[in-house]
């Protein structure tokens, strides 16, 4: 298959258009966690009730009338379930169950509704750049069609009711992804994160709870789902991302300020690595891309897309490595099609400019 085939396949429109704010916002992702009133819940449910309620979801999301696809687990193979994790789609927890567990997912990748994970029903809505009130709107529409046809866990004065006591209330979790290299170069993340914590936020990495901060990629997320409504919680988190932006530019100002050429050539080493190396781990793989994109956004590479960061981040996980492969891959021969793969999608880019191959 051809990378630009692969690509037009692989990459969503979240990922490679650009949002509000996008310089430093990848993109925005709202889930709502909601549950039927009547079924056990996913983690007592038996079999059967599984497939009950995975049929009562299945029945509403229709009548609902979202034009959206249905992926059962036990039809998918563990490299297309490990795909859909990478691309964000679905959880780790979803990928390993091949009970009566699915997604159904809207042609462009932007509505993906998880079944019978941790809760009955995750409603999940993805966004380019900062659109927080967008993608809540878009989420709170979903919730109500299929509210008509599912009869949701409520209780008067908790909200609703899940699974975890931790999504109780609004089962919301807001969440943004944010590229911080100047806090990151200027080691100010170590206060940030502490700071956002006395504001119901916490700071994750790019694969959410538990993963690692790789190429300076963050996302900031509420904490707090109870005591205070959908509007105020991302308003909340809006006020606070505002602020973070404002710091990444200030701190971006001052790098090129204080060290203008070594930053350059910072960004140009790394965008050597990426263009010319042959083989590469993903973390390398993370940080030169990370140094590429701050490249981009600071005017000194103007031949590479800004999406490079956001694709190339997910593209060259193994899962979409061994799917662009046809197959499994060792490690070693992961970070030789990596390398191939960046060296390719970076020629792509720079060959639209001027016509010509130097690889
Ligand atoms: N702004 C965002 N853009 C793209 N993907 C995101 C964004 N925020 C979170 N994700 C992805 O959503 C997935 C779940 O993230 P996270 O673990 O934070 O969410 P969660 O729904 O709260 O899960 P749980 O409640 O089980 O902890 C991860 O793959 C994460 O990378």
């Amino acid at each position: 298959m051809s990378l630009e085939k692969f690509l037009s396949q692989a990459v969503s429109s979240w990922m490679n258009e650009d949002g509000p704010s996008s310089e430093i916002v990848l993109s925005t992702r709202i889930r709502l966690a909601r549950n039927h009133h009547q079924y056990a819940f996913p983690t007592v449910f038996t079999k059967e009730e599984a497939q009950q309620t995975a049929e009562a979801v299945g029945a509403a999301v229709r009548q609902a009338g979202y034009p959206l696809e249905e992926l059962k687990m036990e039809d998918l193979q563990g490299l297309e379930k490990r795909v859909l994790v990478e691309k964000h789609l679905i959880s780790p927890n979803l990928a390993e169950d091949s009970g009566s567990s699915s997604v159904w997912l809207s042609d462009d990748e932007d509505i993906s509704l998880m079944v019978n994970e941790e809760d009955h029903l995750r409603i999940q809505c993805l966004f380019p750049g900062l659109q927080l009130k967008e993608a809540l709107r878009k989420a709170l529409e979903i919730d109500d069609a299929i509210e008509q046809h599912f009869d949701y866990a409520f209780d008067e004065n908790f909200g609703y009711l899940t699974t975890c006591p931790t999504n109780v209330g609004t089962g919301l979790r807001a969440s943004v992804m944010m590229h911080l290299p100047g806090l990151m170069m200027t080691h100010q993340m170590n206060r940030i994160i502490p700071a956002i914590g006395q504001f119901g936020l916490v700071a994750r990495g790019i694969y959410g709870e538990g993963s690692e901060a790789l190429g300076n990629i963050f996302q900031i997320s509420n904490q707090t789902t109870l005591g205070k409504s959908e509007e105020d919680i991302t308003e909340d988190l809006l006020h606070v991302v505002d602020q973070i932006i404002a710091q990444e530019k200030s701190a971006r100002e001052a790098l090129v300020k204080s060290s203008g050429i070594q930053l350059e050539d910072r960004v140009f080493r790394s965008y050597g690595t990426l263009r010319y190396s042959r083989v590469i781990e993903s973390k390398e793989a993370a940080k030169c891309l990370s140094d590429v994109r701050l490249g981009i956004d600071l005017g000194f590479i103007e031949n590479v897309s800004r999406s490079i960061l956001n694709e190339l981040m997910i593209l060259t996980q193994p899962g979409f490595l061994q799917q662009y492969a046809g197959g499994f891959l060792r490690p070693v021969e992961r970070d030789i099609r990596r390398a191939s793969l960046i060296r390719e999608r970076l020629e792509m880019d720079v060959s639209k400019d001027k016509g010509g191959s130097d690889i």
